[in-house]
């Protein structure tokens, strides 16, 4: 394995432990922290489309945000984790139309139960939240490893789509430097309970 995959792994299993940690009420509470910020920011007050996703396990909440999001008319589309890590979308229409989806042994996600429309369906959108396990200042983002939203930063960017992209995090999780790999994309800001924290992919590009 190359230095930098294994610094990655070494700070996966740090963060991971650092969040193994926290409890259901401090889910809840940062989730609706993170949805009082995001929904402030004016990247997603001008979205018609917000490509998101629903957290699970130890990750900051997303619900409180989803829930926001849709009640405004926004288009929220979930991803759908294909068999070879890349993903779908399928569109948000509340708690009760998601499934559980997953692999044994691995996460168990909650996916949209409709028909996924296709992996270039997050083309359309505005902008783009991502979960992720930490950020640093040049706005990398260290991801679970499955490299799926590596594949989707790809297609974006093949396509010349530019929407913003927006990691939700906890506020231990901005640090001072992710182990960059040439495929890492930076984001231009992270919403964390404490607010939000932007990058210099905010600037011209
Ligand atoms: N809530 C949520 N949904 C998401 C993601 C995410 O990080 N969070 N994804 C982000 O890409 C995609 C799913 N990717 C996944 C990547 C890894 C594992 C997983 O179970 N990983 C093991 C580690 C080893 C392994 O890969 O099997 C683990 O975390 O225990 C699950 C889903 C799409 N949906
Ligand atoms: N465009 C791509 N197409 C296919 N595989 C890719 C692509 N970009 C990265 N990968 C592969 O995905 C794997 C995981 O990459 P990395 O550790 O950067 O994931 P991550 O960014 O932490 O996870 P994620 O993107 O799922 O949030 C690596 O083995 C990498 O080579």
């Amino acid at each position: 394995m190359s230095t930098q995959k294994t610094r990655k792994a070494e700070l996966r299993h740090t963060l991971g432990r650092m969040r193994s940690r926290l409890t259901e009420d401090d889910i809840t509470v940062a989730g609706a922290a993170l949805a009082r910020h995001a929904l402030r920011l004016p990247e997603l007050a001008s979205a018609r489309t917000v490509c998101a996703y629903v957290s699970v396990g130890r990750e900051p909440g997303t619900g409180p945000l989803l829930d926001a999001l849709r009640a405004r008319g926004v288009r929220v589309l979930l991803p759908v984790l294909r068999d070879d890590d890349d993903l779908d979308w399928g569109p948000y229409t509340g708690p009760e139309r998601l499934v559980a989806a997953g692999r044994p042994g691995r996460l168990m996600l909650r996916e949209p139960a409709d028909e996924p429309l296709g992996r270039r369906a997050v083309l359309a959108a505005d902008a783009l939240l991502l979960p992720g396990l930490a950020v640093d200042g040049r706005g990398l983002r260290l991801g679970r490893g499955g490299g799926s939203y590596d594949r989707v930063l790809e297609r974006l960017a093949e396509a010349g789509a530019h929407p913003a992209l927006i990691v939700l995090l906890y506020d231990g999780e901005v640090v001072d430097a992710v182990p960059a790999e040439p495929h890492d994309r930076p984001v231009r800001a992270a919403v964390t309970p404490s607010g939000v924290h932007r990058f210099p992919a905010d600037g011209p590009r």
